[in-house]
């Protein structure tokens, strides 16, 4: 239900306009104001979704009514209204922030729209700012440890570079959660952030999955396709699990570094990129590399800054910390209250011997609030991170 404020000091076109928008929507909450200060006084107490303003209006007029709405509520959209002569004064709201205007007689298709387009904006923005801050509590990095400190003073002073990076560490340690922050914190941020998990894919399609394919370049190839390092131009691209990537890919990746240059499969023509290459492993590289698996040349352009990822008992000081934030994400993830871990509890889970991997530990709080159990005991620990 859009909640709409008429700010009009004319009784007639104040009605035109209620009537023209309830029998537009008969959803629409709309609310009225005969004069200015009206409209300033509902702006402080009420949200509103809309608001169309008349620009000449007693006591306080459009203007001040105008700059009153960017002070308490600035995302909210404001449609000024012009009489005759306030042509040049609504180009001015424009400027002030006005999402458009509309000139008296009110014309009902011309006003019908942009209500449409102004509230459709609206929404779309609420949305997006539920969705970053959605995005940026999924990635929050829990942890007061000197290691995770550590980890983020790298973040800070590595992320504002175009350096590539080599994130580290044993499996669920946060390898991932490093790379989304060094793009977040980077100029790139606005520019796409391409993650691709190389293990998963098998080694016939990595190529094509990177870099892209022409027509006829194999049988299933019935269109061009652009590849990731493509949809990542001007952005990020993360390789996960590089460790597991095929010699023939590892020399292909090799040349897009060297070069900022890719080619689909396929074709012979170069696509320049400008791509930051973030790669994270769990596999210890120099290993791979005296096996013949991994590129040595290739490992030196990856790590030129090396981040190693320390595992959950290598920082057993942020367990208390990881359990109280699993504990109040779960809860609310299920709609009830957080319960909080006894003293004693905290200890059991602080001393269990982890396999490293963060998502183990969460589980075991998923579990235990499935139970209701928050007052347990070494043996509970031991069972439910065994299973
Ligand atoms: N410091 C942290 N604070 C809160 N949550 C964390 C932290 N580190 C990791 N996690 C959570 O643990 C889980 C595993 O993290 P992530 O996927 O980043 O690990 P990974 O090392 O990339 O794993 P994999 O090796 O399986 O690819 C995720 O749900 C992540 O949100």
């Amino acid at each position: 239900m859009a909640k709409i404020l008429i700010a009009e000091d004319e009784p007639s076109i104040r009605r035109v306009l209620i009537k023209i928008l309830s029998e537009e929507n008969e959803s629409y909450f709309i609310e009225e104001a005969e004069d200015g200060a009206v409209a300033i006084q509902k702006i402080k107490s009420m949200i509103f979704d809309l608001v169309l303003c008349d620009i000449k209006m007693p006591k306080n007029d459009g203007l001040e009514v105008l700059t009153q709405i960017k002070e308490h509520q600035p995302d909210v959209p404001v449609v000024m209204i012009s009489g005759h002569g306030d042509i040049n004064t609504a180009v001015e709201t424009m400027r002030m922030g006005a999402f458009d205007y509309i000139a008296k007689p009110p014309d009902l298709n011309r006003l019908l729209t942009t209500v449409r387009i102004a509230l459709d904006n609206n929404q779309l923005k609420t949305e997006n700012k539920n969705l970053k801050k959605k995005v940026s509590k999924k990635y929050e990095m829990i942890g007061d440890s000197e290691s995770i400190h550590s980890v983020k003073h790298i973040i800070d002073k590595v992320a504002p570079t175009d350096a590539r990076v080599l994130i580290t560490g044993e499996n669920g340690t946060g390898k991932e959660l490093v790379a989304h922050w060094l793009h977040e914190k980077s100029e790139r941020v606005k520019k796409p952030f391409i993650e691709i998990n190389c293990a998963a894919i098998p080694s016939e399609l990595i190529e094509s999955e990177l870099f892209g394919h022409v027509k006829g370049a194999f049988t299933s190839a019935n269109k061009d396709r652009a590849g990731k390092f493509e949809a990542a131009n001007g952005g990020t691209i993360f390789l996960d699990e590089i460790g597991d990537m095929s010699l023939p890919a590892q020399a292909k990746v090799l040349r897009a570094l060297q070069e900022n240059k890719i080619q689909r499969v396929g074709s012979d023509k170069d696509i320049k990129v400008d791509v930051r290459v973030i790669a994270a492993t769990n596999k210890d590289l120099k290993n791979e590399i005296s096996n013949k698996k991994f590129r040595e040349d290739l490992y030196h352009r990856l790590a030129v800054i090396l981040i190693q990822v320390p595992s959950l008992n290598e920082r057993r000081e942020d367990i208390p910390l990881l359990v109280d934030h699993f504990a109040k994400t779960i809860a609310k993830e299920n709609g009830d209250a957080p319960k909080t871990f006894s003293k004693s509890a905290l200890n059991e889970l602080k001393s269990y011997n982890w396999t490293g991997n963060i998502r183990e530990l969460r589980n075991v709080i998923e579990r235990l609030h499935i139970l209701g159990d928050y007052e347990i005991t070494k043996q509970d620990v031991e069972l439910f991170a065994s299973k």
